[in-house]
């Protein structure tokens, strides 16, 4: 047991969590309740996000909300037999009573890429959508941890933040961009490579969440691995362009949904477990942050009871890492600033 919850940011934290973990947890910790809403349930990752937060023991409420087929989606999982009890909003008359009173609110609504997109291209149709979701949050939920998974991630957070703020209830220790999904694979990517057992690596992934934002901190992987420069050009490379591989294979269906379900389901059973005062829970996410030029920047974050602890920061980066970094600041600082004046400038 204590060589899992040392892996803080390996896959066995979900697998010990969905196990052993909680169990003791709900065994010897106060019995708080910890809620959860997901604002998009009944799309493409929204049901098998779904599915895995159904089965996490320490969640006793999940509300789904979406615009469509909620009541379909919560008859379904509320058959399970595991601890959440499951209710569903569907509308958005709907959408203030499926946020009211919960700990955290997962986000990924909102439509994905087909083959030629940029995630930026899908700006206009989800930026709205993050803005009144996040606006419902905070007008009855204002103290929820929130996560959002809706593209384009540089700019939905921003667009979060700056809506919080109209509000006057934003708090940058309770949002997060969800960058799992980059450290998901560049865990598996790496352990392929090196023929780890990918459960066991731990590959931090910093910056922002799309293409050359994406910064793998390699030199950082844990167990300790090299690469030549040419595969560490390579493998990095794969890991930006990772989700337009999955867009090319989809063929005109969607984006990644099952491992991007995996990964909101890591995230947000990790915001609860930290909810819960476990201690030493650390997951990569983008939040805002004065680490560089950038006003989000996602990092390692030791996460507690009100969201953000602290920032891990960027640590020792290699000359090729730096590099990477100074390719990423210019494209996010224009996301972020894109994100801002959506809001502020109509
Ligand atoms: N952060 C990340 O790493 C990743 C992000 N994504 C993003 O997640 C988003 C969702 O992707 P999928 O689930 O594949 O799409 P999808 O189209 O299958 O599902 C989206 C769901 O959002 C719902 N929706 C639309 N407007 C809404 C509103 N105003 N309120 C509540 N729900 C609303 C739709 O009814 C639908 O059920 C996309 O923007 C995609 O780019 C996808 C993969 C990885
Ligand atoms: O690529 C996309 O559009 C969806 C996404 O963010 C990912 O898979 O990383």
């Amino acid at each position: 047991m204590y060589k899992v919850l040392r892996l803080a940011n390996s896959d066995k934290i979900i697998l010990s969590f969905l196990n052993e973990t909680s169990k003791r947890n709900l065994s010897t910790s106060a019995r708080r309740d910890v809620k959860v809403a997901v604002c998009g349930a009944s799309g493409g990752i929204g049901q098998p996000l779904s599915l895995l937060l159904k089965q996490a023991p320490l969640i006793t409420e999940l509300k789904l909300f979406d615009i469509v087929n909620t009541p379909g989606v919560a008859a379904d999982l509320s058959h399970i037999n595991s601890n959440a009890k499951v209710k569903a909003f569907n509308g958005n008359e709907q959408l203030p009573d499926a946020v009211k009173g919960v700990d955290v609110v997962i986000i990924p609504a909102g439509v994905p890429r087909k083959p030629g997109m940029t995630r930026d291209d899908l700006f206009n149709t989800n930026a709205s959508i993050v803005r009144d979701l996040i606006q419902a949050v905070g007008q009855n939920s204002p103290k929820a941890l929130i996560g959002i998974i809706s593209n384009p991630v540089n700019s939905t957070v921003p667009i979060a933040a700056e809506t919080l703020k109209k509000l006057n209830v934003y708090n940058p220790n309770r949002l997060f961009g969800i960058t799992t999904l980059d450290i998901v694979r560049a865990n598996t990517f790496v352990a392929e490579a090196k023929n780890l057992d990918a459960t066991t690596v731990n590959v931090p992934v910093i910056g922002g969440h799309s293409g050359v934002t994406i910064i793998p901190l390699i030199s950082q992987t844990k167990p300790n691995v090299s690469f030549s420069p040419e595969q560490l050009s390579a493998l990095t490379e794969r890991i930006q362009e990772a989700g337009t591989e999955v867009v090319k294979a989809k063929a005109g269906t969607g984006s990644a949904t099952l491992s991007m379900a995996f990964a909101g389901a890591r995230f947000a059973i990790s915001l609860c477990r930290a909810i819960k005062g476990e201690p030493n829970i650390v997951e990569c996410s983008y939040v805002q942050s004065d680490l560089t030029d950038a006003k989000f920047f996602s990092t390692p974050i030791l996460l507690g009871k009100n969201g953000i602890e602290k920032n891990l920061g960027i640590g020792n980066l290699s000359s090729f890492e730096k590099e990477l970094l100074q390719k990423a600041l210019p494209e996010l600082m224009k996301n972020i600033q894109k994100g801002e004046d959506f809001i502020n400038k109509n």
